[in-house]
């Protein structure tokens, strides 16, 4: 891990997998870990089996609205009265397939700061447009759309996660070298929004890390830990990726 005074961030996103035994496997068998913020987001309706857990308790996402007639919503007063003290906003699949702009993004990151939580506040780039070599800009516009709309403090408030879409669920990382340039970067335009901020702020890489490749990864100067899919569903290997991470 780099040489800063950030500690260590680690978090599991099932995504839509998972089941009670799955649930029972994660608290017996993931071990406690004080150097490192570990964080299991599974699907939404197993979130109350993890009483007594050694590591802390991630949604996927929230409703922008705070209850009504929202059916199929969930909202920041459920989550945080089944335990959950962050929440995972934007990830590229609910970008993607669920219509969520970054205005949207925007009001939820507000919403979950407002409510005491912390957002893990996901970016990132579409292959096309590290192809055509439009990484830098992208992830800027959407930084850029939470800050404006919320207001700088709420971006310094989060955890923000790189994840390069072409490499969500493609076996398909990113190289250390790839990662870290953007990491950097985006910890330089947080700078241009709160100095200090920029240097507390942990950012995660998110993108096939396993158990294979994560220490090649956490090692690299702004990358301070990482979001992990796949990897995240055997206690083995996300284990491994949390003794990589401290
Ligand atoms: O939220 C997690 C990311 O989308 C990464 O997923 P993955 O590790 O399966 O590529």
């Amino acid at each position: 891990m780099s040489n800063n005074n950030r500690k260590p961030f680690v978090a599991g996103n099932w995504k839509m997998n998972g089941n009670k035994a799955l649930v029972s496997d994660f608290l017996s068998n993931l071990p406690a870990n004080n150097s490192v913020d570990v964080v299991i987001c599974p699907p939404s309706l197993y979130l109350s089996n993890f009483d007594n857990a050694a590591f802390a308790l991630g949604a996927q996402n929230v409703s922008e609205y705070a209850s009504g007639a929202h059916t199929g919503e969930t909202s920041l007063a459920m989550l945080s009265e089944l335990g959950c003290t962050y929440v995972i906003v934007g990830h590229s699949e609910r970008r993607e397939n669920h219509g969520e702009s970054n205005d949207i993004v925007a009001s939820k990151v507000k919403a979950v700061i407002e409510a005491g939580l912390t957002p893990i506040l996901c970016i990132g780039e579409p292959l096309e447009v590290r192809e055509s070599g439009g990484v830098f800009d992208y992830v800027k516009a959407q930084l850029d759309a939470v800050a404006n709309e919320c207001g700088k403090q709420y971006i310094s408030q989060s955890v923000i996660a790189y994840e390069p879409i072409w490499a969500i669920g493609t076996g398909k990382t990113a190289s250390p070298e790839q990662a870290q340039e953007v990491h950097a970067f985006i910890r330089q335009e947080l700078s241009k929004l709160d100095a200090n901020a920029a240097q507390s702020v942990r950012l995660l890489y998110g993108g096939s890390v396993n158990a294979g490749n994560a220490h090649e990864l956490f090692v690299q100067e702004d990358i301070d830990g990482g979001l992990i899919g796949g990897a995240s569903l055997k206690v083995q290997d996300f284990t491994t990726i949390c003794q990589a991470a401290s």
